[in-house]
């Protein structure tokens, strides 16, 4: 299934479909591409690369220009609309341009995550240096963001997709980079559109390292567009 959003999403921020001259459609990109998740792969891969370079100066000047020309041959290119967002058979709302879960968006980790069968978002992830934010651990936002997400899953699957209302962190111990990490998430309850979820980032054996609650609200809009009323 896929639910269009992007009329409300337009409202709020009607500039944001791109109407600029050498703009092309999402066809031209290619929705789900293979090509384009390689892209976005490769560019986890610079953005790696540049964090951990020590090239030297004259050398770091010459690639600032190279990559300046793809930039430029990118841009020129513009898609016009966004990446759809679709819900798997599971529930689990997938979205390529997603800065989580998108494997089209070089800025997600991405997060793969899967439906255990007793309906928790399980996902095994590993952060980067690139994520880094006190010396050797990774930045608390950045936990922040895959704890959001996987609780929103949690209430997605469970029926109750929404925007979070609120997000509340318990930082146990600090969070490594460069070892395997677990995110897990669970709905725990609903009233009317509010969904409350709570999850934890761990060390495989289970040992919490961040935990997390949240309230998850189903906007006015959607449930009116969900249920056909005016
Ligand atoms: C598609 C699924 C994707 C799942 C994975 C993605 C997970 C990642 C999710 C995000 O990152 S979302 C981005 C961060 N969140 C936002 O940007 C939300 C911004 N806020 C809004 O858009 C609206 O305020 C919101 C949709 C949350 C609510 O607007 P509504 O007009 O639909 O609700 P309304 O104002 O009528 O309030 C309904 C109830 O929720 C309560 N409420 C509203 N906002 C709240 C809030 N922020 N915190 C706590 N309670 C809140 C409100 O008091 C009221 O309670 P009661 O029913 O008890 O009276």
């Amino acid at each position: 299934m896929t639910i269009e959003l992007a009329s409300a999403e337009n409202a709020e921020n009607p500039g944001s479909t791109g109407s600029a001259e050498g703009t092309t459609g999402a066809s031209a990109a290619g929705e789900g591409s293979a090509a384009l998740d390689l892209l976005a792969q490769q560019v986890r891969d610079l953005v790696d690369a540049v964090v951990l370079t020590g090239a030297p100066q004259d050398e770091i000047v010459e690639i600032t220009a190279e990559l300046a020309v793809l930039t430029d041959r990118l841009r020129a290119l513009r898609r016009t609309s966004r990446h759809p967002l679709a819900f798997d058979p599971e529930g689990v709302p997938r979205h390529a341009g997603n800065a989580v879960t998108g494997s089209a968006n070089p800025y997600a980790l991405p997060l793969v995550s899967q439906v255990t069968p007793d309906r928790t978002i399980r996902a095994e992830l590993s952060f980067r240096q690139v994520h880094e934010g006190p010396p050797t651990s990774v930045h608390g936002g950045v936990s922040a963001m895959i704890l959001d997400h996987v609780l929103g899953q949690a209430v997605a699957v469970a029926g109750g997709a929404g925007m979070t209302g609120t997000l509340t962190l318990r930082y146990v111990r600090r969070v490594p980079y460069g070892e395997p990490l677990v995110a897990t998430a669970e709905y725990v309850r609903s009233e009317g559109r509010k969904s409350w979820a709570e999850g934890r980032i761990a060390l495989p054996d289970g040992t919490p390292l961040v935990e997390a609650t949240g309230l998850f609200i189903t906007p006015r809009v959607w449930k009116e567009e969900m249920t056909g009323a005016q």
